[in-house]
């Protein structure tokens, strides 16, 4: 008889338990790492995490623990679900702990402040693991809408197809349907830039624009993340996939989207500080839209909507402002 398969999840926020639960549904026995003892509790005893879903009941193959050493033991996936500027220090703690041979994965839709790295190259970086052992799930997966097991598709991807072929195997349910691939650098980019764009969309929606300007921004957004996946080495179709143009519509057409509500506070006039306070859970486009804009000016890209978002986000420049001079751009043909 072959055991289940063992998976190690860091953290119990938002994705990571959710992710969790789509990992357990799909027969894999689950301990999540949970910063808080309560959490642990709740979820151990409650079988509920009711900071994130209160009302939402959680399987039993997914447990709980503080103990990092012990959510890691024996592993065969070790999850990574925590703010992205939080992943390097973290994970330099957590590395002698895990299971060797276990495979690494990123939920994380972020990209690293200074060195401008992706998660997966972080990971390898601070685990000393090669890219085989590193793959990333992304797509248009709002946490909420998973934990109610409305149906969504995803993209797992590993640069080495047989895993990103087991991780499918292990996370997929009546409801959650991975689909694999070997991009994970446009995986990743098609992650973070969708956040940097559903901010651009969710400060229109506060504006007060319509859906010309959302159709607008999701499109000229899409050719950003894609020109930037080009000069890195992505599979330009990758961002017309779950990656790219899924989540993208996703992020910026719901209220469930942090990234998008954080854009629609600072849109309705709400200061940095304000919207910040404001904000419970990670919108991670607020810190890795710098890190985006780094990224292309180091490729040299040019990614104007990404450079709006930083104006208005950290030098405070007035929405008007910015979006005169966002359209006041030289005309040019469309090109992606
Ligand atoms: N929530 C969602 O719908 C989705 C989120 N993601 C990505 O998943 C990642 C995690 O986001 P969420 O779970 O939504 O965020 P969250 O804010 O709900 O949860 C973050 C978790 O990290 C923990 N944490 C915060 N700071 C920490 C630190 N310094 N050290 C250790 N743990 C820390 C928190 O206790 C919490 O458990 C992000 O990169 C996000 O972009 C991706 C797909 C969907
Ligand atoms: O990545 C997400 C959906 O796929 C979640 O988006 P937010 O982080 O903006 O909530």
């Amino acid at each position: 008889m072959t055991r289940p398969v063992k998976a190690a999840v860091f953290s119990a926020g938002s994705w990571g338990t959710a992710f969790g639960m789509v990992l357990a549904d799909a027969g894999c026995e689950v301990t999540l790492w949970a910063r808080r003892p309560e959490v642990a509790d709740a979820i151990n005893t409650g079988r509920t995490n009711p900071d994130y879903f209160p009302g939402a009941e959680l399987p039993a193959n997914l447990r709980a623990t503080t103990d990092p050493a012990e959510a890691a033991r024996g592993a065969d996936f070790t999850v990574l679900s925590i703010p992205s500027q939080t992943l390097r220090g973290n994970l330099a703690e957590w590395a002698p702990l895990l299971a060797p041979d276990t495979v690494l994965v990123s939920l994380m839709k972020g990209i690293e402040l200074g060195s401008a790295k992706r998660m997966s190259e972080v990971i390898e970086e601070v685990a000393k693991v090669p890219a085989e052992r590193v793959a990333v799930v992304t797509g248009p997966n709002l946490a909420r809408e998973i934990v109610a097991r409305q149906p969504a598709a995803s993209v797992v991807a590993c640069v080495d197809e047989a895993v990103a072929r087991r991780l499918q195997a292990a996370c997929h349910t009546p409801y959650f349907r991975p689909y694999t691939s070997t991009d994970v650098i446009g995986c990743e980019l098609g992650g973070a830039v969708k956040n940097v764009i559903g901010l651009a969309v969710g400060i229109a929606d506060g504006m007060g624009l319509g859906d010309n300007t959302k159709g607008s921004l999701i499109t000229r957004g899409l050719a950003e993340a894609t020109r930037l996946g080009l000069a890195m080495g992505a599979d330009p179709l990758t961002f017309s996939g779950l990656a790219g143009l899924g989540d993208l519509v996703a992020t910026c057409s719901s209220p469930l989207s942090r990234n998008h509500t954080f854009g629609t506070n600072l849109g309705r006039g709400m200061t940095l500080e304000e919207t910040i306070a404001v904000t419970k859970q990670t919108a991670e486009g607020v810190k890795s839209c710098q890190s985006v804009a780094d990224l292309a000016r180091r490729h040299g890209v040019d990614m104007p909507i990404t450079e709006t978002v930083v104006d208005i986000v950290h030098h405070g420049k007035p929405t008007l402002v910015a979006l005169k001079e966002l359209m006041g751009r030289s005309a040019k043909p469309e090109r992606h």
